[in-house]
């Protein structure tokens, strides 16, 4: 069987020895770079595993009569037309998920970020929109650094199912001091998030509001954006996200606090997850039951960092959480590395493809002192995900 995956599937590799390996099925797994594959490639495919980049449609199907199976270890889904693929005949899959924590990581260590570079994290309120997987990651390490959060969700309120007390009320989200987005892109539909934040809403935003984005480009109508920010530098924007992807807007990119390209679900364990948890969706459709290695297993191969050997004796203030944070994950390096390079789709990709091994927050270990007993800094820590041990004397 000719199994095509992107280049950017780490693992995926070695997965599929250990499946041709105990199967005994004749497998064959190749990998293409770039955004879409070669026609030829296409032609011969018969599961294809992807990422966000490539965009999946009529056209694209077309080229693949021998296609059955297609799986994207991303969580957002909006490059594969539905449609197209229900017509084509194929089972879909995508990784619900995967790559959360490191979403979560990715606004925390913004906020730390900012923070520092502000004098102080913000005194009102921090709203997140959209509290799926990746919403639910962020607002947890913010309530961690002790800002108070609510959440944004009319879908999840009409299902009425949350276990997470969610509201519809858009212009609680506006007065926020801080403002963070985490929803799926659907252009149509009763909940769409296409421009959800335009010209309108932006200009209802308070000097000093906080903006980050780290679902998807259009959420935020950029030019409705960059005419805001030449009329009133007054906003900090953090971008992962770019409406017109790979293209970046070298125009916006100097009114930014923070911008990276595209990354905030690049963790080790969120890549990984994604290739492991696609690959056994795949085992699982073609009802194969096999000893594939745990991602723990996956994880150890890669010399990276737990981070060990710290110690608090007394209860931290926001700029030490802020710094243990960065210790982790610094986001401030990746913002450095996008506005070193010209803004070409093939810089933006390159820097993807190239990203360094990242670790997240939750392999920091602590050794905290007595303070640390108390239900409140229990809770705390743990919503920020660190590691905790009591010191020994
Ligand atoms: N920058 C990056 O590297 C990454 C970006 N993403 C993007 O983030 C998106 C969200 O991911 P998850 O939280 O895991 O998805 P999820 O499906 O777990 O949660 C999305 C939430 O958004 C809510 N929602 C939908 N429409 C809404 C609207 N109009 N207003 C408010 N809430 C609305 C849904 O009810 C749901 O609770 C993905 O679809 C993907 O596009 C995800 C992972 C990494
Ligand atoms: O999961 C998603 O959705 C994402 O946006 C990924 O984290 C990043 O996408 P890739 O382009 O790396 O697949």
């Amino acid at each position: 069987m000719y199994l095509l995956a992107d280049a950017n599937l780490p693992e995926l590799d070695s997965l599929v020895a250990v499946v041709a390996r105990q199967s005994g099925l004749a497998l064959q797994l190749e990998r293409f770079g770039g955004r879409l594959p070669s026609a030829e490639q296409l032609a011969r495919a018969e599961a294809m595993f992807i990422r966000s980049v490539t965009k999946v449609d009529a056209q694209l199907l077309a080229q693949a009569p021998k296609l059955r199976w297609l799986g994207s270890a991303t969580i957002g889904t909006d490059h594969v037309d539905q449609a197209a693929v229900q017509a084509a005949g194929l089972s879909f899959h995508s990784t619900p998920g995967v790559n959360a924590n490191a979403v979560g990581d990715y606004v925390a260590s913004a906020a730390a970020a900012l923070a520092l570079q502000r004098g102080g994290l913000p005194e009102g309120e921090v709203a997140i929109v959209g509290a799926g997987n990746t919403g639910r990651a962020a607002g947890q390490r913010l309530a961690g650094l002790g800002l108070s959060v609510h959440y944004y969700d009319p879908p999840l309120l009409e299902q009425g199912s949350s276990t997470l007390a969610v509201h519809d009320d858009w212009q609680r989200v506006l007065n926020s001091q801080m403002i963070s987005c985490h929803v799926p892109l659907q252009r149509e539909g009763p909940h769409p998030t296409w421009h959800m934040f335009d010209a309108e809403a932006l200009a209802q935003l308070a000097p000093g509001t906080w903006l980050i984005n780290a679902s998807r480009g259009p959420v935020i109508a950029e030019q409705a954006l960059l005419n805001r920010l030449q009329q009133q530098s007054d906003l900090d924007v953090v971008l992962d996200v770019w409406e017109h992807e790979p293209q970046i807007s070298a125009a916006l990119l100097p009114y930014l606090q923070l911008a990276t390209p595209h990354i905030a679900g690049h963790s080790l364990a969120g890549k990984l997850g994604g290739s492991w948890q696609l690959l056994n969706k795949w085992l699982t459709d073609q009802q194969l039951s096999l000893q594939l290695p745990s991602l723990a297993t996956l994880l150890g191969r890669y010399p990276q960092g737990q981070i060990q050997g710290l110690r608090a004796d007394k209860a931290p203030d926001w700029q030490q959480l802020a710094h243990w944070i960065l210790r982790c994950y610094d986001i401030r390096k990746d913002d450095a590395a996008l506005r070193a390079v010209p803004c070409t789709p093939a810089e933006f990709d390159a820097l993807r493809a190239q990203y360094a091994v990242r670790s997240e927050l939750n392999q920091l270990h602590l050794s905290t002192g007595d303070w640390a007993d108390s239900v409140a800094w229990q809770q705390r820590l743990a919503q920020l995900t660190f590691q905790t041990a009591t010191q020994e004397e």
